[in-house]
Formats: C-alpha cells, sequence, structure tokens
C-alpha cells in the first residue's frame, strides 16, 4: 500500500523509541498492545503498596522494630514489594543518578549510538533483544550495564557523557552492594496504547527501582496499582528467585510500565541476581510438613525466565515440583 511501511521487529528496535517521539511519528503497529480500555481496574489514586522504613529495622526500641519487621513481612507476602524509605540512600544523591541518568538521554543521537548495541544484546544502549514473533514491542529505551562483580564491568560500554556518569554509577554500585546490573530506562510520552514495558514480572533474586515520574505498576488480586512519584523512596521489589528460596512465601509480583503523555519518564532499576552456575531452592528452614516443598532447586533460572519472557510467558512454573 502507497505510504505505508511495514517495518520488522528487528527494523523497529535498531530505531530509537526516542527518535520516534522527537520526531512526532505514530507508534507503529508492533508496539500497540492496548486496548485502551483497562483503565477501570486502574487504582491510581489511593495506592496502598507499603512503605517501609528501613532506620525502624536497625535502631529503635524492640517494639517500634517488631512492629516495623511484621510490616515488612506482610508487605512481601502479599505484595511481593515495598516502597522504601529511611534506607540511607540520601535523596539527593538519588536525584543525582536520575540527573546523569536524564542527561544521558538528553543528549544527542550520535554521542548516545557510540555505545549502542545490537538487537540481538543485552548490555549497552537500545531496545530490548528482539522477542518472539508477534510479541508487542516495549515504548522505552535502555542503557543495560552489568556492574558486579567488577571484572564483568565493559566499561566502553558505559557513557563518557555526562562525564559524572561514571563516578555517579561507581558511588552507586558500591553503596548497593552486589547488585550486578544496572538498567536506566527512558519511556518516551505517549498516550494510551502502548506500554513503556509489558506485564512480567522480573527473573533476579530482587530488584530496586526507582523513578522520576510515575508509570510503575504493580498487579494485585487481579488489579493494578500505581507505584506513586515520591523522591526519597525506593521501591525494593520481589523477583521469581526469591520466590522459589522462600517456597512461595514471598511473592514476584507481576509489573508493568504505562506510558506517560505528558512526559517522558526516566527509571534506574537494579537488580540483584543470584551468580550463574550457583544452585537455589527453597531454604530448608521453609519447607516442612505444615509447608510442603512447592519449588525444585534450579541453576540459571534467569536464563529460563528470559526464553519464557521473550515469548511473553512467565516461567516460575519451570521450577514447581
Ligand atoms: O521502569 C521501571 O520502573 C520498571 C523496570 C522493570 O520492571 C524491569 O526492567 O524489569
Ligand atoms: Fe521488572
Amino acid at each position: 500500500m502507497a505510504g505505508v511501511s511495514v517495518l520488522s521487529a528487528e527494523e523497529l528496535l535498531s530505531k530509537r523509541v526516542q527518535e520516534m517521539v522527537l520526531n512526532g511519528e505514530e507508534p507503529p503497529q508492533l508496539y500497540i498492545c492496548r486496548d485502551g480500555d483497562d483503565t477501570e481496574d486502574d487504582s491510581t489514586l489511593i495506592s496502598p503498596i507499603p512503605i517501609i522504613d528501613m532506620s525502624l529495622l536497625s535502631c529503635s526500641t524492640r517494639s517500634t522494630y517488631e512492629e516495623e519487621l511484621q510490616k515488612l513481612k506482610s508487605a512481601l507476602c502479599s505484595w511481593g514489594c515495598f516502597q522504601a524509605i529511611g534506607h540511607g540512600t540520601p535523596t539527593s544523591f538519588l536525584d543525582k543518578i536520575r540527573q546523569v541518568a536524564r542527561e544521558f538521554f538528553g543528549q544527542p543521537m550520535e554521542e548516545k549510538k557510540k555505545i549502542s548495541k545490537t538487537v540481538v544484546d543485552f548490555e549497552g544502549y537500545g531496545a530490548d533483544p528482539v522477542p518472539e514473533e508477534g510479541q508487542p514491542l516495549d515504548w522505552s529505551d535502555r542503557l543495560f550495564l552489568d556492574v558486579y562483580p567488577e571484572d564483568r564491568r565493559k566499561y566502553k560500554l558505559w557513557p563518557e557523557n555526562p562525564n559524572s556518569f561514571r563516578e555517579v554509577l561507581e558511588e552507586y554500585t558500591e553503596k548497593a552492594e552486589n547488585a550486578d546490573r544496572a538498567h536506566f530506562q527512558s519511556h518516551g510520552e505517549r498516550p494510551d496504547l502502548v506500554l513503556g514495558l509489558k506485564p512480567h514480572a522480573d527473573g533476579s533474586g530482587y530488584t530496586l527501582i526507582f523513578q522520576d515520574e510515575e508509570g510503575l505498576q504493580v498487579q494485585n488480586n487481579g488489579k493494578w496499582f500505581t507505584v506513586p512519584k515520591n523522591p526519597e523512596a525506593v521501591l525494593i521489589l520481589m523477583g521469581d528467585q526469591m520466590e522459589i528460596m522462600t517456597n512461595g512465601i514471598f511473592r514476584s509480583p507481576v509489573h508493568r510500565v504505562l506510558s506517560n503523555s505528558e512526559r517522558d519518564r526516566i527509571s534506574v532499576a537494579m537488580f540483584y541476581t543470584p551468580e550463574a552456575g550457583k544452585e537455589i531452592g527453597p531454604e530448608d528452614g521453609l519447607v516442612g510438613e505444615e509447608r510442603p516443598r512447592i519449588f525444585k532447586k534450579v541453576k540459571d533460572y534467569a536464563d529460563t525466565h528470559w526464553e519464557y519472557y521473550q515469548r511473553g510467558m512467565r516461567a516460575l512454573h519451570t521450577a514447581t515440583v
């Protein structure tokens, strides 16, 4: 048909979402995955996502400590995530990371493309690798970097500009102890029909996320709950490997990112994942007569998780007994 070009997923993913937004292009068909009418069960106004004050867990009176610990346990069992405050990382430092991330994505395309990746790689600047045919694409650009152990860092993929980027990320990973991957994401502004990130659960042990605009939603009891904008908070979200290790006591929640129609959105996620080749399984103390074993021991679950993710599926069932 004249004037209509049908690009493949590979071709689309080699183009940046940010470029399409700047050019005022409509999202191509492969990005369209919402029918726009799932707002009904959006509980966007009041978010009951639990807030935990981590400072109360270390140095307070016994009763305050126990009360907060109880709240934490119940958050992890029912939600699988919580907004952490009092975590010891000053808001000014979180702002600094958000700022370098924004500066990075705000640079001209030629600068960012110095560290761009192909559509089959993970690490570097670009889009997620091409999913299985028929899967919608995410309306977002990412900068994905391995940060730990240090010998896995590929500094040639770390941006040179803004020039404080490297120092800030090093300082953050030092504070974030043993997080293995950092990922900076820019979700292009766009109305209802595209998703910044499709519904999924993480394949990590757990994930830390902070954002500069709303967009992230967590599913609970079949409903979507928006993670409110809170500059001092970091969302701590359990991944599938935590659900396996706790024999299903802590949940690994399904979450997604809506694209914001007013502004683009930046988020920074740190993934904590057991090292490759390490076997994980339910802790002995969490398996017994009252709580029969749900999961078996698994190795390299992150790889299995990824295979299923690319098909738009969860992988947790592959770990059940
Ligand atoms: O951008 C976000 O807030 C969430 C990112 C996320 O869920 C992921 O990368 O797994
Ligand atoms: Fe996620």
